[in-house]
């Protein structure tokens, strides 16, 4: 969908001197965080240094206390986040709430039919609605064809994080922005995700934010380190590696996932 004023050759994400202020403490300061189109980034840190507040400021959820947001080239700062999504910028959250009682495929038809009222406006579902063809393609693409009859109670841990990530892919969004799509899994549970996210449309661009540092590294081209609100460090999953900032603060110190 052509989107009014994009740019094609801007990048797909531009933060410019973010800050974002609670009362009198900022949560994160002078952030500056460039993602080309197509990009896998990784947004890594300990607990508090202010992840999910600049997540909240690129879609919307937050506004800014300072800086600039530009989604392909556009100033959206002070966008709402309906706004945000209409251009192409989906997220997943920490703590989605699925409903129990639908199945897989009833869910994903409900993104795909962006269903803001009542369920009767779709129900029963037709085999012919290209968007419950479109929900099929959905559940091929987060792993659970083969649990699609299956209801949203019976899926395990890592297969509700699967289906949260084919109901962002709903309407063929732009940017994604994942809030740690790993959290709570099992190390069994870790390897499928990875190949997920490894196996996202190329032309999608993913910014996730990750505790587990070998998802992370595993899954993105470039890594984002923020500490006690400001970035830390960027660069290669490599270079990440071997940045002695990251290790004292990230990788050593006995920090927890
Ligand atoms: N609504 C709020 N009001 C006040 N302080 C907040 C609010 N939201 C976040 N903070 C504070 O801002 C800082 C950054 O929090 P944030 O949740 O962005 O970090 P995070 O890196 O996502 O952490 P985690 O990995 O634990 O989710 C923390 O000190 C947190 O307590």
């Amino acid at each position: 969908m052509p989107v009014n004023g994009t740019q094609n050759h801007a990048n797909a994400l531009d933060a410019r001197g973010i800050g974002k202020r609670f009362g009198g403490f900022w949560a994160v300061q002078d952030i500056n965080l460039t993602v080309r189109p197509g990009e896998r980034r990784a947004i890594l840190g300990p607990n508090g240094a202010g992840k999910t507040s600049l997540f909240n400021v690129l879609t919307g959820d937050l506004t800014a206390s300072a800086g600039t947001v530009r989604l392909f080239g556009q100033d959206v700062t002070r966008e709402p986040i309906h706004k945000r999504i209409r251009r192409g910028l989906r997220r997943s959250y920490q703590h989605a709430h699925l409903f129990e009682g639908l199945t897989v495929r009833e869910t994903l038809f409900l993104a795909v039919a962006g269903v803001q009222g009542s369920w009767a406006q779709v129900w029963p579902l037709k085999g012919s609605d290209k968007r419950l063809a479109e929900a099929d393609r959905l559940a091929e693409v987060a792993g659970l064809t083969s649990f699609s009859e299956r209801a949203v109670s019976e899926l395990s841990h890592g297969q509700r994080r699967q289906l949260e990530i084919g109901i962002a892919l709903a309407e063929n969004p732009r940017v994604l922005l994942l809030d740690e799509p790993a959290a709570g899994l099992s190390p069994a549970e870790r390897p499928k995700l990875s190949a997920l996210l490894m196996a996202l449309p190329q032309e999608v661009t993913v910014v996730l934010i990750e505790h587990d540092m070998e998802i992370a590294l595993q899954t993105s081209e470039s890594v984002s380190v923020l500490y006690n609100g400001r970035m830390l460090a960027e660069g290669t999953p490599d270079a990440i590696m071997q940045n002695e900032d990251v290790h004292q603060v990230y990788l050593g110190g006995g920090y927890a996932q």
